[in-house]
């Protein structure tokens, strides 16, 4: 029998869509395997009700196929589903580092990244790997097509959560086709600035590259509220704020000191307009870790 805790992660941070993810020290899902003939799986935790435990319509599913691993799988969820904060992908990243040990396959943690990300496309329809490579690795990951580069960059972040869901199938809907080339240098500019302030740890670059004039302001009709969280976050001290992952979660970057008053801030925002949210002050943290084995 394996345990592992897999983190939540925030994709994209604005700037970086489809590229960018960090680690959340919390929430978390916690995976454990044992071996079977047959792959079954049971689901515990926030929103199970609406998570399939058939195995074609898990994320955990495709990564039993893709490791050749059958086993009786239990998912204690502790990342809400179509949330923004890479639910479906903690539970394939978990999956994937406990199979991974349990049939003694011996992939690094750098080549489980596109085996996890198979979960992503039973979900969203794209095997995108921005949650699962934070998830695996922890800190700050760049994904692009050549491989994962990731930082162990140190920032304290605030989650808000509103009580409405999401899918990362929908929300991909609303995404442009196409940018435009001013549009283009400025989210080159904001990315860039972005990435610095991770290498930093430096909350202060890390907010001011998280604006994206091409993505965010598409799912931020998605979601009730947006436009007063934002600038209520940005009021209570926030450095950057932006739509994590698919939404409706938003995420602001800032100091340690402010994550209260942050916090705060955005609750009433989302309250003000009949939205009840949870928040998490969180910080960019580790990757999956083995509980039990
Ligand atoms: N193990 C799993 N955990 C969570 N959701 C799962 C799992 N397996 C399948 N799903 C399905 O995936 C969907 C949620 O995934 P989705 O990508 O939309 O949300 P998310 O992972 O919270 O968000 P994001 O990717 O934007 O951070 C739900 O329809 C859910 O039923
Ligand atoms: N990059 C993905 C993350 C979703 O989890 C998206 O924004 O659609």
């Amino acid at each position: 029998m394996v345990t592992v805790r897999a983190p939540a992660t925030s994709a994209n941070l604005g700037s970086g869509f489809d590229v960018f993810g960090a680690a959340l020290s919390r929430p978390a899902d916690v995976v454990t395997v044992e071996r079977a003939d047959r792959t079954t799986i049971e689901v515990t935790g926030v929103g199970a009700q609406y998570i399939p435990e058939d195995p074609d319509g898990n994320t955990v599913g495709a990564v039993v196929e893709a490791l050749d691993a059958p086993a009786h799988i239990h998912i204690d969820k502790g990342v809400r589903p179509a949330s923004g904060l890479g639910s479906s992908a903690a539970s394939a990243a978990g999956a994937a580092v406990a199979l991974n040990r349990l049939y003694d396959r011996g992939y690094s943690r750098e080549e489980l990244v596109p085996i996890a990300a198979e979960g992503e496309a039973v979900v969203s329809g794209v095997a995108h790997s921005d949650n699962v490579a934070p998830s695996l690795l922890g800190g700050f990951t760049i994904t692009t097509t050549d491989g994962t580069h990731s930082v162990d960059a140190r920032v304290p972040l605030v989650v808000c959560l509103p009580d409405v869901a999401v899918s990362t199938r929908d929300a991909r809907r609303v995404v442009p086709e196409t940018a435009s080339m001013d549009d283009l240098v400025e989210t080159v500019g904001n990315a860039a600035t972005l990435a610095v302030g991770m290498c930093r740890s430096d909350p202060t670059l890390v907010g001011a590259g998280m604006s994206d004039p091409v993505v965010t302001p598409e799912r931020a009709r998605l979601i009730t509220g947006y436009d007063a969280v934002h600038d209520a976050a940005l009021a209570a001290g926030a450095t950057g704020v932006t739509v994590s992952g698919a939404g409706p979660a938003v995420v602001a970057a800032c100091r340690e000191g402010d994550r209260q008053a942050i916090a705060a801030a955005m609750l009433d925002a989302f309250a003000d307009a009949d939205i009840d949210a949870r928040a998490y002050q969180t910080r960019i943290g580790r990757g999956a870790t083995v509980l039990e084995e």
